[in-house]
């Protein structure tokens, strides 16, 4: 058993599973009134070509995700049991009412604002703890896994564990700024010790923001037990040149290579 991979609980014979996140789709799509290019159909195209997922992040100024795009991937992933469906947000926001309606089989909590340009980091804990409690606690008692969008803090994690969520996603950002770069090594460190530290507590470990066909191998190799990594800029402007069967295969080559 690879010491790197966490036990099976991703169900994908215990490697990581790609879920693209098609923000990105519906923000080229939303610049003209035509409908294309359509968010299911790139949605399908990736779960054909073999994606265990898709994540979408409905903002609340609907900048790409639309409500109706939420709920008709909702529909979509009923015809895929093997593939989870990832809805990332603000929980004080928009999100909850799209968790309550629709269930899907994960939900990501991300601490931004609504005007923010991107995700630019995870939660602040203790000082979150007693407002995400009663949600964290809402979306399991709706059967919905919850994963807290975490900067690689290992002094957190017993706090993540505490309020109940059952992962962190590692908000990666840090890491593709330093890679290829002297910086790259130190970093990478603090992100193998939070996973250490997350899974010593029992959490499960999803990572994500501007991980890329370049990165991701050397990320997987150094941070154990990484379930899940929801993959969406890059992935898609790769999407642009290679298309979406090929590019999808690139990164689960790509993650392949981090067990080899
Ligand atoms: C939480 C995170 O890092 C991303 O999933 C986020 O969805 C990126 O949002 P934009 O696609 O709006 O930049
Ligand atoms: N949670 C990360 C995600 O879904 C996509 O982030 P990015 O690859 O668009 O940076």
């Amino acid at each position: 058993m690879n010491p790197l991979v966490a036990p099976d609980a991703s169900g994908h014979g215990g490697r990581c599973a790609l879920s693209v996140n098609v923000n990105k789709v519906a923000l080229l799509r939303n610049t003209r009134h035509l409908g294309i290019p359509s968010v299911l159909r790139a949605a399908e195209q990736c779960l054909l070509a073999g994606a265990q997922g898709i994540t979408v992040h409905p903002r609340p100024d609907a900048r790409h995700i639309r409500t109706e795009d939420v709920h008709e991937l909702a529909a979509l992933m009923k015809a895929w049991p093997q593939a989870e469906y990832n809805i990332e947000g603000n929980p004080t926001q928009n999100l909850m009412e799209f968790v309550r309606q629709l269930r899907p089989h994960q939900v990501t909590f991300v601490p931004d604002s609504e005007e923010q340009f991107t995700s630019d980091h995870g939660w602040n804990l203790p000082a979150d703890m007693e407002r995400l409690r009663p949600l964290i606690a809402e979306c399991k008692s709706l059967g919905v896994r919850v994963s807290l969008f975490m900067d690689p803090l290992p002094a957190a994690m017993p706090l993540v564990a505490e309020l109940g969520a059952e992962r962190i996603e590692l908000y990666t950002e840090t890491f593709a700024g330093a890679f290829g770069t002297p910086r790259e090594a130190g970093v990478l460190s603090g992100f193998t010790a939070t996973a250490q530290a997350a899974l010593a507590v029992g959490l499960g470990i999803n990572a994500g923001h501007d991980l890329n066909r370049e990165n991701l191998t050397k990320f997987l190799q150094a941070v154990p037990g990484v379930q899940e990594v929801s993959i969406g800029h890059a992935l898609i402007s790769d999407a642009l040149e290679l298309g979406f069967t090929e590019t999808v295969r690139e990164y689960q080559r790509s993650i392949q290579r981090a067990y080899a």
